[in-house]
């Protein structure tokens, strides 16, 4: 029904962009103003308190997949990719090919950024009707309970859909850096995306041809300390609009959990690799064969902890729905209806983030 409306004025001609959030403080600053106290709006019910003191399942480790073995069409490693995007939804990548420079250049940059006094940083701050900009997305009423970080959002590819207002120029270094970053990280999804479409029955280059070309926005988050860890979350529990995700995270602090058969798991680092999570989108192309899992992020006492979220995903006006390759009759019927992503992304914004609300907005009755 509301989709119905919001498709209505789209016709009418109105820009309606992707989403509004209410606008909310600086978490940084809370915590710099009173490290000690932890404001009634950020502390979760008690069902979505993390598991701080539990040992998180540790020895159980999420995939790891050889991007270069990838490249060269090793059929074991592909198998292993449709093993982790199938049972797991969420897997580290090594010899990606993303410089170590460049990634460590990224997050020198987004400390940069984060360390600017609140003013500077405002200067990028997000409208409540955009997504992009610094500040915090998803926040859709006023008795919500709200996240225990900062961000800013910038969509990066393709190049002629920067916004630089919302990018912090005056940084030196900061748009080199994430150019760079932006273009490396662009090549490992366009790899991932053709093999994507070899998992799903369709050529090398099936995905590109039926969705388009990959856009690509990235998401800097900054977890400042907590002095309550067990009260609050970073980012409350979700699965990922975009096709995929990559992640970049701090080396040193486990802070990102996702939730493997009922059970939250924490997702021990590996020095220079990348997360890549699969998002709501190929769930739904993929007919449910790789679902988009529910993850989150947790916060600790002792150091702020960064990550860079880069989301790829087709263009707005592009119908996503299972690809016929991944029907078939009364064996495999289609699960998911058909939606044009930016209606689809339109109605995961005016929600809060909530497990998988969204995927199942679209999910067929039928099992
Ligand atoms: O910081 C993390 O580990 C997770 C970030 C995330 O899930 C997101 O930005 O969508
Ligand atoms: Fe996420």
């Amino acid at each position: 029904m509301e989709l119905n409306v919001e498709k209505e004025s789209v016709q009418r001609g109105e820009r309606l962009g992707w989403g509004k959030s209410f606008l909310v403080p600086s978490v940084q600053e809370i915590v710099r103003n009173d490290s000690q106290s932890v404001p009634e709006r950020y502390i979760q019910e008690q069902k979505d308190r993390p598991l701080i003191s539990e040992n998180l399942l540790a020895s159980l480790e999420i995939p790891v997949i050889d991007f270069s073995l990838l490249a060269k069409g090793d059929e074991d490693e592909i198998q292993k990719l449709d093993l982790a995007c199938k049972e797991w939804g969420f897997f580290q990548i090594i010899n990606h090919g993303v410089r170590e420079e460049v990634l460590n250049k990224m997050k020198a940059s987004v400390a940069a950024f984060f360390e600017l006094p609140l003013e500077e940083k405002n200067k990028y701050a997000k409208a409540a009707n955009e997504i992009q900009g610094y500040g915090q997305n998803f926040v859709v009423s006023e008795d919500q309970k709200l996240d225990w970080s900062d961000m800013i959002y910038l969509i990066t590819v393709p190049p002629e859909n920067r916004n630089f207002k919302f990018w912090p120029l005056t940084l030196p270094g900061f748009k080199e850096t994430v150019e760079a970053y932006s273009s490396e990280v662009q090549k490992v999804a366009e790899e991932m995306y053709g093999n994507l479409s070899l998992l799903m029955g369709i050529d090398r280059d099936g995905l590109k041809k039926l969705q388009g070309e990959l856009k690509q926005g990235i998401r800097m988050n900054y977890y400042p300390v907590c002095s309550r860890p067990d009260l609050v979350l970073g980012i409350s529990s979700h699965s990922d609009g975009s096709l995929f995700t990559l992640l970049l995270q701090d080396d040193d602090i486990t802070g990102l959990q996702i939730k493997h058969k009922e059970t939250w798991i924490g997702v021990k680092p590996i020095p220079n690799s990348l997360v890549v999570n699969i998002g709501d989108a190929t769930e739904i192309l993929s007919n449910g064969k790789y679902k988009s899992i529910e993850h989150r992020a947790c916060t600790n006492e002792k150091k702020p902890r960064m990550s860079v979220a880069t989301f790829v995903f087709p263009d707005d006006e592009v119908e996503i729905g299972p690809l016929e390759s991944m029907m078939n009759g009364s064996y495999l019927p289609r699960l998911y209806r058909n939606i044009k992503y930016v209606d689809y992304i339109r109605q995961k914004f005016r929600r809060k983030m909530e497990g998988k609300a969204h995927t199942d907005f679209v999910k067929l009755e039928s099992k």
